[in-house]
């Protein structure tokens, strides 16, 4: 699968302070790219510099294939639509009207920008006052404003700060709904939960570096979920001098792989330990996370 966004080396540095370092991104075409990292890690300095509103220090970028210069500038950037930080948007006039702006500005026919006002489900409100709009809508508004120009690559930066589980649900549907229509689409975000849910490749930002990057399946496989053995007898199985903490149905245990979990499981039978069961427990992205960035965020 060809790349959208590739970096090489891509550093921002304010004084003396490093914000991005030596990223190499690589975000494929028909993803949807969940950008992950805890506040202040340096995802909205790596976004902005992808979409030209800063100039990164050292290292370098390439949109859709070519590398992003102050020539190439003009050509690739109306490619790509964006929502950086707070949603856009004037509250003293309508949805209709914002979008009416952007339409002038760009020069967008107007069949197109009807059509991201209908895409993002705002419709029905386009005549209402953005300062009556609920945040929701206003995020909504400005993923129009990013859609009205038909991009190839979407770059979101936290579209579901502060809403609603209601509210993430839709904006999750509309992303995937998105990517059904060929759209790339990059998304920051510090919920990991919600990044879970729909992102097929993740990056995860530390300290403004990249600590992973890849499919979803591969982060989890990094990281060994604990097992719960469930015995009504924990005393006996501890009395073998496994590590494990109790747990309400019997013992936890961390770090097996599968032939250790085999050992583990032949021990205790063999003891004439009664396991009732043996699981592995759901991980969220956040435990992955946490696992990740706790160990000093190296992979
Ligand atoms: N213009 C600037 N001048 C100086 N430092 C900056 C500037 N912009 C960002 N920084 C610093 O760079 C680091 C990364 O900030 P950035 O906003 O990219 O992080 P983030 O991951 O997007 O976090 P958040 O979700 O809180 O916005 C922070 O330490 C921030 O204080």
């Amino acid at each position: 699968m060809g790349a959208v966004v590739t970096t090489h080396q891509l550093t921002k540095t304010f004084k003396s302070h490093t914000a991005v370092d030596s990223l190499d991104l690589h975000v494929p075409e028909g993803a949807i790219y969940g950008f992950l990292g805890p506040n202040g890690s340096g995802k909205s300095t790596t976004m902005k510099m992808l979409l030209g509103l800063t100039r990164p220090t050292r290292g370098e970028i390439e949109l859709f294939g070519q590398p992003l210069t102050p020539a190439s500038r003009t050509k690739l950037l109306p490619s790509i639509g964006s929502m950086i930080e707070a949603p856009p948007g004037y509250g003293h006039l309508t949805g209709a009207e914002n979008l009416r702006i952007v339409q002038d500005m760009l020069g967008l026919p107007p069949a197109q920008v009807e059509r991201a006002l209908t895409t993002v489900r705002l419709h029905a409100h386009k005549d209402k006052l953005v300062r009556n709009y609920s945040l929701g809508m206003k995020q909504r508004l400005g993923i129009a404003m990013a859609l009205a120009r038909d991009p190839s690559l979407l770059v979101l930066d936290e579209p579901t700060n502060g809403l609603d589980p209601a509210g993430i649900e839709e904006i999750r549907d509309l992303l995937v709904e998105l990517t059904g229509q060929g759209i790339t689409v990059m998304v920051s975000s510090h919920l990991l939960d919600e990044i879970d849910k729909m992102a097929s490749v993740i990056g995860i930002l530390a300290n403004g570096s990249l600590i992973f990057q890849g499919a979803r399946e591969e982060l989890f496989a990094h990281s060994i979920p604990d097992l719960i053995i469930e015995t009504p007898e924990p005393a006996a199985a501890l009395d073998l001098g496994i590590t494990a903490t109790r747990e309400p149905d019997g013992l936890r245990v961390s770090g097996l792989d599968p032939d250790q979990t085999a050992d583990l499981v032949y021990r205790l039978a063999a003891a004439r330990v009664p396991i009732h069961q043996v699981r592995r427990v759901q991980q969220s992205l956040e435990d992955v996370f946490m696992d990740l960035t706790g160990r000093g965020g190296l992979l």
